[in-house]
This record gives structure tokens, C-alpha cells and sequence, in this order.
């Protein structure tokens, strides 16, 4: 958590690790985390990852005096925890503001083309691309930020692009207290373009369909509106 721009060194409650917005009845869901992963401070963690990288950037032979090299350890700790791993951390779930559907709008809501930044869980590089979520209202309606803040929460994990869909498609039927979820994730992967077999073409499309979503109708309207 942030104020002022400084890190405040604030440990989730027990409750918080506990909703973490994972479905603890299927386990797959959960992003696999060792018991003890929210005993240390956000600042332990960030001089301890600085210590560590700085061993590997020596071993691969840098000289860490260099005055360019030389800021890179603490970067890159302060990066990990405070930006692009910041989703591992339950004090930093974003909170969701709901309101009344009071209008009665009774037809799917559909946001697209929010941007994911993500890491793979297996290379530690980019996966970027584009999230699309729509629910269908049963009384409540949500910010509409709070859809985007939702993908941007989860993606700030090492992740499977698999296991993002499942774990968005999860808090919004948990946020909304509805099955009515569609999330289709559309992303590019670091780890197959610039490495490895190095296919800059391919993208990978992971979907998730709850309730009414099975319906191939409803399933459909809303891949008309993202005209994939
Ligand atoms: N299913 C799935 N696989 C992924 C994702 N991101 C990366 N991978 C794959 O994870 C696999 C890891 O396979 P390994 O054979 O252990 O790793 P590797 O030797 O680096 O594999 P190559 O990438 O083929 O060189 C690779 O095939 C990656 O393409 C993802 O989001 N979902
Ligand atoms: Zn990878």
C-alpha cells in the first residue's frame, strides 16, 4: 500500500489473506503460496530480494560498481513487490464499489480491451494483451473502474494465463453475487515470442463462461461485441 509515495509496511489481517478472492473449495484456483507468505514486511522483502538479485547479477559476471548497474538490485526488489507482484499481496486488492441497479438494465454489461500486464510463472517475462469481462446484474451494479482494477489486481501475479481468466471470472461472480461472468483474455507471451521457439506471430485466447454465458446466445452477443 502506498501513501505519499512511500511504502507503508502494513501486514494483511488474517481475514484478508482469507479472502483473497481464490474459491478455497477448488484449490486449482488459488495462486500456490507457501504458508508463510505474509510473515515478513513489504520492506524485508524488498531488501532481502535486493541482496539476492544482486548475488545473480554477480555470478552472471556484472560489476556491480557500475554506476549504471549499481541501482539495479533495488529496482528491480522494489519493482517485484511494489508493481508487477503487487497482486500476491491481499492489502492490495482493490476495493469494489457496488450500487443498486435501481434503472432495472437487465442486459449483459461488457467491458473490453483492458490491458493486462503480466509475468509468466515459468519464465519470470512479460505476457501482455487484452481482458474482456461482461456479467449480468442480479440486483447489484459495479463501478465501472473496479472491472479494470479487478484484471489489473490479478494480473500482477506470476501467472498462467489459464488460472488469470479463472481468478477474475471468480471475484466478479464473488464482487457481484452472481454466475452471470464471461472473461476472455486475449495475450501475448514473452516467453514464446523472444525466446524459445521465438514466435513473434502466435497469441493465446483463454475464455471462462458461468451462467447464463453457457447459453450459446448470450455467449454469443457478447463475442459480437468484441468482434473476435
Ligand atoms: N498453459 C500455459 N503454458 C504456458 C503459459 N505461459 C508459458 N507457458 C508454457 O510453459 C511451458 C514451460 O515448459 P518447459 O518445457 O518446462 O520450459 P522451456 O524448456 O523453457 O520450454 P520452451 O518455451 O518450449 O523452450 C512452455 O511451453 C511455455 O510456453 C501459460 O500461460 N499457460
Ligand atoms: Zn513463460
Amino acid at each position: 500500500m502506498k501513501q505519499n509515495g512511500t511504502l507503508l509496511n502494513i501486514l494483511p489481517t488474517d481475514e484478508m489473506i482469507e479472502h483473497m478472492g481464490e474459491d478455497h473449495s477448488m484449490s486449482s484456483l488459488e495462486t500456490p503460496l507457501r504458508k508463510d507468505a505474509f510473515a515478513m514486511e513489504d520492506s524485508e522483502k524488498i531488501d532481502l530480494i535486493e541482496k539476492h538479485f544482486r548475488h545473480i547479477m554477480e555470478i552472471m559476471g556484472l560489476d556491480l560498481t557500475d554506476d549504471s548497474l549499481n541501482g539495479t538490485p533495488r529496482r528491480v526488489a522494489k519493482m517485484y513487490i511494489e508493481e508487477v507482484f503487487s497482486g500476491l499481496n491481499p492489502i492490495n486488492k482493490p476495493s469494489v464499489t457496488l450500487f443498486e441497479n435501481r434503472y432495472k438494465y437487465n442486459q449483459m454489461l461488457v467491458e473490453k480491451d483492458i490491458t493486462v500486464f503480466s509475468n509468466c510463472e515459468h519464465h519470470f517475462v512479460p505476457i501482455y494483451g487484452k481482458a474482456h469481462v461482461a456479467y449480468i446484474s442480479s440486483g447489484k451494479v459495479i463501478g465501472l473502474s473496479k472491472l479494470n482494477r479487478i484484471v489489473d489486481f490479478y494480473s500482477k501475479r506470476p501467472q498462467v494465463q489459464e488460472r488469470l481468466t479463472m481468478q477474475i471470472a471468480n471475484e466478479l461472480k464473488q464482487a457481484l453475487s452472481t454466475e452471470d461472468v464471461a472473461v476472455v483474455i486475449d495475450a501475448q507471451h514473452m516467453c514464446v515470442h523472444s525466446r524459445g521457439i521465438k514466435d513473434t506471430g502466435s497469441s493465446t485466447i483463454t475464455s471462462a463462461y458461468s451462467g447464463k454465458f453457457e447459453n450459446e446466445d448470450t455467449r454469443n452477443e457478447f463475442l459480437r461485441y468484441l468482434n473476435l
